[in-house]
């Protein structure tokens, strides 16, 4: 990543109509990541390296570490699958994974949807007790086996507690349950260039088809001279975008990443900033975690991370009846047509690094979270499988899913899968009830590369797959009867005008562009 000691050369833009409020700025880095053969100590240095240091301008202590419990449990569940065969080392393309190397039980693991539950406190490098290696090889043979199926795992002993997600679970749910007035007040629509504040029913739009759900968007807040933002600027503007639309992409970029984010009732904000901060430790150390199982070396897993981004939603999906609903998800099965209504939220792929998920465990939260298997099921078929925690899962359990730039970096050894989450279903309320109500209430929280990474030039890069073109043009993901074909297509590292992304801040934004009814098939600075 590019290191720059100069404040960014482009001009501040237009001043934003935002509330200033201080909620979420860029916090230091955690020193060091976890990577294979390193170890959480240096994460405890109280002074961070001068490499880093430069980013350290928050409130944040730089001590931040999570608070990893010991494991009181196997370490991953169900028990270990055999390692697939080696990957070949040049992958065809970003995310497909040849159906021979899903090993039997695999395709049964899918099928049944037992997403495998991985410990993470017992899997850290210098865990305490160290698992015996026979066992640590095969937890992460099991975690191997899921990313290169599906890209999505659950995740347990991660720090983040049970009882910090239920807390901001119910104030994510409380605020969704205020007066309109008040929520329009945070309104996203009011500051559009920011990607932050607050959506209503059906104003997301994912691949031009409205979803049913309420959600508010923040990021972290990044200084106009962050060296990140100056490095991807300077990677915009090198770029192959001539002039004009560079500086207009720059211009969109600066303002997402350094706008404030909106200001949410007083409660909500500082449960949110106390998530934040134990979602980023945890991802970081999830990431080291999943980089050895993807076969990264330390290298290229270090770079992969450093000055990592983030963003998040809260997301309330209210109930409906009847079809259309999870109902019926307890099984789920690519033979059954997709559901002719509305979704909660339609099939996409997540943009970053790791994606990680704590939602409601209520009866109608159960199984509306769905990914997309294409290896499983009939041959050549596919099937979505449920991916919400099953009941039996730790408290803690959050579900955690690829984006496209790890897939890309791993050269298609793991997926970023499309997944989806159905609506639920009205009066599906049960007794594990935890603040989503008769409804589904989630936050997802984005882990995302520096705002410069660029896409190494050894890079597969997919063109854009014929279903999402077409799709594209029709406005809409999916014709009837054809979702398991664009389900299965694979995202790609070009923008929306098919040139190769020049870093993962223009990325960002060419995906942020298509988020929202009120924006224009033009939008996204000129990408
Ligand atoms: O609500 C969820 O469980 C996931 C939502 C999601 O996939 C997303 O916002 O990217
Ligand atoms: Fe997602």
């Amino acid at each position: 990543m590019l290191k720059h000691d100069r404040p960014c050369c482009v001009a501040t833009p237009h001043a934003l109509p935002c509330a200033p409020a201080p909620i979420i700025r860029r916090q230091p880095l955690l020193g060091r990541l976890l990577f294979p053969g390193l170890s959480w100590p240096l994460v405890f240095l109280p002074t961070v390296p001068s490499a880093v240091s430069q980013r350290c301008s928050s409130r944040f202590p730089c001590s931040v570490r999570p608070a990893l419990p010991s494991s009181s449990h196997p370490p991953f569940w169900p028990p270990p699958l055999p390692h697939p065969p080696a990957l070949p080392a040049s992958s065809p393309s970003l995310v497909s994974t040849p159906s021979a190397l899903i090993s039997p039980p695999l395709a049964h693991m899918l099928a049944s949807m037992e997403l495998p539950l991985i410990d993470l406190a017992a899997l850290l490098p210098d865990a305490s007790p160290p698992l015996p290696d026979g066992a640590r090889a095969a937890a992460l043979a099991s975690l191997r086996g899921a990313l290169s199926a599906v890209g999505f795992f659950h995740l347990t002993n991660h720090g983040v507690s049970a009882e910090l997600q239920r807390r901001l679970l119910a104030a994510t749910a409380a605020f969704f349950d205020l007066p309109a007035s008040k929520k329009e007040a945070v309104a996203l629509r009011a500051c559009p260039g920011s990607g932050r504040g607050y959506q209503r029913l059906r104003e997301s739009v994912t691949a031009g088809a409205a979803d049913v759900h309420e959600a508010v968007d923040v990021y972290e807040t990044v200084a106009p001279g962050d060296p990140s933002l100056c490095g991807a600027v300077e990677a915009l503007r090198t770029a192959a975008a001539t002039g004009a639309s560079a500086d207009a992409a720059a211009s969109a970029l600066t303002a997402l990443v350094t706008a404030d984010n909106p200001r949410l009732p007083a409660d909500l904000h500082a449960t949110l900033d106390e998530y934040v901060a134990a979602a980023r430790a945890a991802a970081a150390a999830t990431l080291g975690v999943v980089a050895e199982a993807a076969g990264l070396d330390a290298a290229t897993a270090a770079a992969v991370a450093e000055g990592a981004f983030w963003n998040a939603r809260l997301i309330s999906y209210p109930p409906v009846d009847g079809a259309g609903a999870n109902a019926d998800a307890g099984v789920v099965d690519g033979s059954v047509p997709p559901p002719a209504g509305e979704l909660g939220c339609g099939a996409h792929c997540d943009y970053g690094l790791l994606t990680l998920v704590a939602a409601t465990r209520n009866a109608a939260s159960r199984g509306c979270l769905q990914v997309w298997a294409p290896d499983a099921g009939a041959p050549g078929g596919g099937t979505w499988v449920a991916a919400d925690p099953p009941p039996g899962a730790p408290a803690d359990t959050l579900v955690v899913n690829v984006g496209d730039w790890l897939a890309a970096v791993t050269g298609g050894a793991i997926r970023s899968s499309r997944h989806r989450v159905m609506s639920p279903t009205r009066g599906g309320r049960g007794k594990e009830d935890d603040g989503g109500g008769g409804g589904r209430v989630s936050v997802p929280f984005f882990f995302e590369p520096a705002l410069d990474a660029r896409p190494a030039a050894s890079l597969p890069v997919t063109t854009v797959a014929a279903a999402d073109v077409a799709a594209a043009a029709a406005g809409k993901e999916d014709e009837e009867g054809s979702e398991g074909a664009a389900a299965a297509a694979p995202s790609s590292l070009v923008t929306r005008s098919g040139r190769r992304v020049s870093c993962y801040g223009e990325f960002l934004l060419s995906k942020v562009a298509t988020n929202f009814a009120f924006e224009t098939a033009g939008g996204g600075g000129g990408l």
